[in-house]
């Protein structure tokens, strides 16, 4: 007998494909291989083309397994938004070989950190992004091999695909030759991706090519789905390194879309790629929907192309919603909900029924509850508590890390979201708080732990506490708490500055600094970050 108030997705209209995701991308990429635009870097108007991408992933499948790697390895990429983002990606799910993506914006440091969990063998890197990979390489032994994504040439003795895919692949190679192996698509691994998942530092999540399957379902979906007529172009903000930018470009391939990409935010050239392309549909983080909102740029650009607007990973006002709607002449906000940890968005709002402010309703193949923690009871509508989903499309786990993993999937199999949410009459779901500790800024993932590491290695701070303080445009800003040794001074810009130094700007302490003469920590010596950010919630505004 299940158990009662467990709300299920639509039945899907649909059947997730039997095989590998590596096999159901090969497939599509040739079904769609008469397409000349998979990918537009809208910033250059480069393109790759569906049949170069399944070629050059192809090639590469060939020659990484002759390179000597096999499933016990991991394939790295690290690279901005980019054309030739997806080849090493796509070889590798073709092989069964487990990928691991770093964002490009890391410092050494941070990438160090990172690549110790996945230990990649062989490392795809972007032009821009070679650099900090030949610094971090200098320590980081596992990694044997880098290869350049993005050049025609070799540089500086760093191979560029082309001469890598020419040492085992000749100028008779036909893609065709190649077939995706087979395997169980539950068990094998296909990405680990960062997260710091409800406390403490980044991890590895672990998912399966059944994760990405069901994900596909989801894109092709008529009601769920972004787009379903191939060769539509979908303009995309949101960056691959991510689980966001990745498993919804994987998804757009398996329809054919033409995705239009952008590396960063540019407020002109945003507006500019819409009217240029005719874009359709966009899909942004929720700081994009603010300058949608508010930015007289809009008024300069002719955006009538635009039939739906998609965002996610961050919390969306509704004020901002409306607005955005009612500015572009939308019935409403495409809202997207999702975690690394789910894989891809296991929530979105329906296009026949977008209730503004809701972040969806559970999509075909999950399952969902709210949580009453003190009871353990799933609880009915209206009713407050930890939003919890049940899935094949869940994480198998954290990577390496079992302590990790039972924290936050329960013996039930029920991944515990850390979000505190609510679900109407009708199945919509709202998120109202954050339990855990994870703080956003734009869409990025800040783990305070991992600053607060960073802060008491310096020398004048005996303790210090990190916690987002709200923000319209960002969402959250990171901001610290800071105890000072004695007779130690510090000024806020100085502790800022230590911290920016140390890590990607997505993480620097913009919400600011506060000295304190004690961190709130409850009998077990634990943070209690609720206090933490009444401090700052009592913190006179400035000037
Ligand atoms: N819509 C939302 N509203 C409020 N909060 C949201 C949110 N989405 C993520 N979050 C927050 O980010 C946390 C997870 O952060 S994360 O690990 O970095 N992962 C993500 O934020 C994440 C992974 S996949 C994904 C999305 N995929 C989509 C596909 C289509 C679409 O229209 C919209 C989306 S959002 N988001 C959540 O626990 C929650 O706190």
């Amino acid at each position: 007998m299940e158990e009662e108030n467990i709300r299920h997705g639509e039945r899907p209209r649909d059947i997730v494909h039997p095989g590998s995701a590596g096999q159901q991308l090969y497939q599509s990429l040739y079904k769609f291989a008469s397409f000349p635009e998979a990918i537009i870097d809208a910033h250059t108007n480069e393109v790759i083309s569906y049949a170069q991408i399944f070629e050059t992933s192809c090639r590469l499948a060939v020659s990484i397994e002759q390179y000597g790697l096999n499933e016990n390895n991991v394939v790295g990429v690290c690279s901005e938004n980019n054309i030739n983002f997806f080849n090493p990606v796509l070889a590798a799910l073709y092989l069964g070989i487990p990928v691991a993506t770093s964002n490009d914006m890391y410092t050494d440091g941070e990438l160090t950190g990172h690549l110790n969990i996945s230990k990649p063998t062989i490392m795809f890197s972007s032009k821009k992004a070679l650099p900090l990979i030949l610094r971090v390489q200098q320590n980081l032994s596992f990694i044997k091999k880098v290869v350049v994504i993005d050049s025609m040439y070799d540089i500086n003795g760093v191979e560029c695909v082309s001469t890598f895919v020419a040492r085992y692949t000749d100028h008779t190679f036909d893609p065709l030759s190649f077939t995706p192996k087979d395997f169980d698509p539950l068990e094998k691994i296909a990405l680990i991706m960062s997260s710091s998942g409800t406390t403490g530092l980044p991890k590895g999540v672990v998912l399966s090519h059944r994760s990405l399957t069901i994900t596909f379902v989801h894109s092709r979906d008529p009601i769920y789905g972004t787009r379903t007529v191939p060769q539509t172009s979908i303009l995309s903000l949101v960056p691959f390194h991510h689980a966001f930018g990745m498993f919804t470009t994987l998804s757009y391939f398996v329809v054919g879309l033409k995705v239009v990409m952008l590396k960063k935010f540019e407020g002109a050239l945003f507006l500019k790629t819409i009217q240029n392309y005719k874009i359709p549909t966009i899909v942004v983080a929720p700081p994009v929907m603010v300058f949608l909102a508010k930015s007289p740029l809009v008024d300069q650009y002719d955006l009538s192309s635009l039939t739906e607007v998609a965002t996610g990973g961050a919390p969306l006002g509704k004020d901002v919603a409306e607005a955005v709607a009612k500015r572009l002449k939308l019935p409403g906000i495409i809202q997207g909900y999702g975690l690394t940890e789910t894989c891809c968005a296991v929530m979105i709002t329906p296009h026949n029924a977008v209730k503004t402010g809701s972040t969806g309703r559970p999509l075909p193949y999950i399952k969902a509850k709210v949580l009453d923690n003190a009871t353990g009871k799933a609880l009915g509508p209206g009713e407050r508590g930890e939003i919890c989903f049940k899935s094949e499309m869940i994480m198998k786990g954290y990577y390496n890390n079992p302590e990790a993993t039972i924290d936050t999937i329960d013996k039930d199999g029920w991944l515990h979201s850390g979000d505190i949410g609510y679900y109407d009459e009708d199945g919509n779901f709202f998120i109202v708080d954050r339990l855990k500790e994870l703080i956003k800024y734009k869409g990025y993932q800040v783990a305070p732990a991992e600053l607060e590491n960073l802060l008491l290695q310096h020398p004048s701070i005996a303790d210090a506490g990190v916690t987002g303080v709200p923000d319209e445009f960002a969402g959250q800003l990171p901001a610290a708490c800071v105890v000072l040794e004695s007779g130690k001074t510090l000024t806020e810009k100085e502790v800022q500055d230590f911290i920016a130094a140390q890590v990607t700007p997505t993480k620097h302490l913009r919400g600011g600094v506060v000295f304190v003469d004690s961190i709130p920590k409850g009998p077990t010596g634990k943070l209690i970050r609720k206090e933490l950010r009444e401090i700052f919630a009592q913190r006179a505004p400035k000037s």
